[in-house]
């Protein structure tokens, strides 16, 4: 039986991460946990690259032009979608998720999602480094094993 699984990336990958600043407040802890991650897994801060758009909703479509680009092996979406007292949430979230999980099967390279969705800013602090983790943090460990995987498997063919 062949087993492929995590090995630490080769200095030449580069690695983006595109940040919502909406809810900056959260969304800056998740960066913040993406990084020290990355950095944690040997990664040098010469291989990322942060982008930083305007919302949720606009991560798809900068994330699909630096998957493009040739720029990155691999890419972080992080973003923080808080509930408010209308259905713009549901809009939100179903948007943004629909349009980064077709850039990452339909793109050039792998992309995890790191976009917060919670009912409240108090369960997206939990998740930025709180009482329930760093979705920025689970999302670097992610893409280390996406690019080393991937790479294993290209060394197969
Ligand atoms: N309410 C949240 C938004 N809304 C903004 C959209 O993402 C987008 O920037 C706007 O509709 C213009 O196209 N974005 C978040 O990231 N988080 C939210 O809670
Ligand atoms: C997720 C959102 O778009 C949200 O912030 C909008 O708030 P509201 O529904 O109160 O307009």
């Amino acid at each position: 039986m062949k087993e492929i699984t995590t090995k630490q990336i080769n200095g030449s990958k580069k690695i983006g991460i595109v940040v919502a600043d909406f809810n900056s407040i959260v969304t800056n802890a998740l960066l913040n946990g993406a990084v020290q991650k990355l950095q944690e897994s040997a990664v040098t801060s010469e291989q990322i690259i942060v982008v930083h758009v305007p919302g949720a909703l606009e991560l798809a479509r900068v994330v699909n032009k630096l998957s493009k680009s040739g720029l990155v092996d691999g890419i972080i979406a992080l973003g923080a979608v808080i509930k408010g007292e209308t259905n713009h949430y549901d809009y939100v979230c179903k948007e943004t998720a629909a349009g980064l999980s077709q850039v990452s099967l339909q793109g050039a390279v792998p992309v995890m999602f790191g976009v917060l969705t919670t009912e409240s800013l108090a369960q997206a602090i939990d998740r930025a480094g709180g009482k329930s983790g760093n979705k920025g943090t689970e999302c670097a460990a992610g893409i280390v094993q996406m690019l080393s995987v991937e790479a294993q498997i290209d060394e197969l063919v």
